[in-house]
């Protein structure tokens, strides 16, 4: 559901910070919205948007099928930033030239640059800027002035200031990049003119005039897991809707210990919401049943999920409306036609063709953190919001291979630990996930002067902002030697446990 404010578009050409400038222009209070390269120059007219902004990117512009957006984007007369690859491809569609680099920059660099232009407003001249190229910008366009330079490259940044067209070879977005910030601050606030609207509040109270609007006289469910995005898409529906929504928590029988009567519980406790709880363990398990694929797995529970949600909402009657705590890393992972498919996320890549009801997903273009923070206004106790993240799929994607009762009882065991100690250390806050996974390797042990041969248990806990990048928690060697000896202890046919110390990428989060 589109909500009219404000909006700077990110045209993403595959560059590794693409999220981050989208969280930078966010940070300003300005909306943005990332978008293929290719779109269209008519779609971008029916956006309006304030400002564009083109991504870097891992091609080069001078080789055939390189990406390319249409040129007319320039004549449209909205300003445009274009950062590295984006810069060079501007250069180039524009009739400038890009070639090779003889020196290629990477990581910190020394730049001057010219700071009466608005882009550059406010910045010293000399400053320290992060480079990531192996191109460079031979010959600005016609109409372009060259507005910035370093040692190793003579045109960093070139600038059409009367059409608010800029390019900057180094990447403002990231930390690095001393002034960066402000950099792009100018950008929306000097050249885009943007009005910094975006805000909490009013992203709540323009959601709830939406759905009121929408739902009309009809009903809707929403799927409510108990986690962060379902329980603050609830509430905030709730608030919009009361007397028209039914919430469905559905036991996948791929939960965790207890999982299924503690979210309730919450529930009930803090809120006087309509919800239903439907067992529908066994079928998930039969469905589940002889299937290795992960994504196979994935896609049969999307469907479950979906079969699931049309039944009982038959049984209401007159549900137009599906509400997911779908976030925007979902849509944006499960590949929206430039960046590629990493994993189908059961909600939305997962989702069977014809769902049989239309979508309400208000946070759908949110990170999680942002939804924390709409959380917080709606006054959603801690207890929900600084849970940690558990997938839908559950732990089926956590059990590699074929989902068994025995291997799920084993897994709910090892995981209630690792939450356990994680908590008993005071680090459960500390990290954005921690558990357990099952990749269903045996090997030989010896307990008790006997000979085991059992199953592995790996240790996941993960640093992360959003969930799109993550590194390997350094947890301390006494609460990762807790964790090993009471997870070999008290789970039987487990005797070793191993802890994942890759990062995302090159690894994801989940196994699966
Ligand atoms: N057991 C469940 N019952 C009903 N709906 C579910 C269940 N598990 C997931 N969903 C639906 O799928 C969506 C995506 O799941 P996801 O795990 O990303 O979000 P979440 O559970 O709300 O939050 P968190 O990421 O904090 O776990 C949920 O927002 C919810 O709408
Ligand atoms: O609701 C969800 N449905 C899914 O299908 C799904 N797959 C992964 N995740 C969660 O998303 C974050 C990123 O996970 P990955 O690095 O494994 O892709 C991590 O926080 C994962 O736990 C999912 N959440
Ligand atoms: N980071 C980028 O956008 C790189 C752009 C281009 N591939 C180069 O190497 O110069
Ligand atoms: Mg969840």
């Amino acid at each position: 559901m589109g909500i009219k404010r404000e909006v700077v578009l990110i045209l993403d050409f595959g560059g590794q910070y693409t999220q981050l400038i989208a969280r930078r222009i966010r940070e300003a209070n300005v909306f943005c919205e990332i978008v293929p390269y290719n779109i269209s120059p008519e779609e971008i007219r029916k956006k309006e948007p304030k400002g564009i902004v083109l991504s870097g990117g891992p091609a080069s512009v001078y080789v055939q099928n390189a990406p390319k957006c249409d040129k007319e984007i320039f004549e449209l007369g909205y300003p445009v930033l274009g950062i590295c690859y984006g810069a060079q491809l501007m250069t180039e569609l524009l009739g400038g030239k890009v070639a090779p680099a003889p020196v290629k920059e990477y990581g910190k660099t020394e730049i001057v640059l010219n700071n009466t232009i608005p882009l550059f407003k406010g910045i010293e001249r000399d400053t320290i800027v992060w480079m990531s190229h192996t191109d460079q910008i031979e010959l600005p366009p016609p109409d372009f002035k060259v507005v910035a330079s370093t040692d190793n490259c003579p045109i960093a940044a070139i600038a059409n200031v009367e059409k608010k067209l800029y390019a900057v070879q180094f990447h403002p977005e990231v930390s690095h990049t001393h002034r960066g910030t402000e950099i792009i601050r100018n950008f929306l606030f000097e050249v885009c003119d943007c009005a910094a609207d975006w805000t909490m509040d009013s992203l709540i109270e323009q959601t709830v005039k939406e759905i009121k609007a929408k739902v009309g006289k009809h009903k809707a469910v929403c799927a409510l897991s108990g986690g962060v995005d379902s329980s603050v898409a609830a509430v905030l529906v709730d608030r919009a809707i009361h007397d028209q929504l039914v919430c469905i928590f559905v036991d996948t029988g791929l939960l965790r210990k207890n999982e299924g009567d503690m979210v309730i519980e919450t529930f009930r406790k803090n809120y006087d919401m309509n919800i239903i709880r439907v067992d529908a363990r066994d079928r998930f398990l039969s469905r589940l049943k002889g299937v290795t694929d992960p994504e196979e797995k994935r896609k049969i529970i999307g469907n479950v999920f979906i079969e699931v949600f049309k039944e009982e909402a038959l049984k209401i009657g007159d549900v137009k409306f599906l509400v997911q705590g779908t976030l925007y890393p979902d849509v944006i992972e499960s590949g929206n036609g430039v960046s590629s498919t990493i994993k189908s996320h059961h909600n939305v890549g997962g989702l069977p063709e014809d769902i049989g009801f239309e979508l309400i997903e208000p946070l759908r273009m949110l990170f999680k953190d942002e939804v924390r923070q709409v959380g917080k206004e709606l006054g959603i106790p801690e207890e929900i919001l600084y849970r940690q993240p558990f997938p839908g799929p559950g732990l089926a994607v956590r059990i590699l291979g074929e989902v068994t009762e025995e291997k799920l009882e084993i897994l709910r065991q090892a995981d209630s630990i690792v939450l356990r100690e994680m908590k008993k250390f005071g680090w459960y806050n500390k990290v954005w996930q921690s558990f357990a996974i099952l990749p269903g390797i045996k090997s030989v042990g010896v307990m008790g002067d006997e000979r085991t041969y059992a199953y592995a248990i790996v240790l996941r806990v993960v640093d992360s902002y959003d969930g799109m990048t993550a590194d390997w928690t350094k947890l301390p060697y006494e609460i990762l030697e807790s964790i090993s000896t009471s997870i070999t202890n008290e789970v039987p046919g487990v005797n070793r446990v191993l802890y994942d110390i890759t990062s995302k990428p090159p690894a994801t989060i989940e196994w699966e």
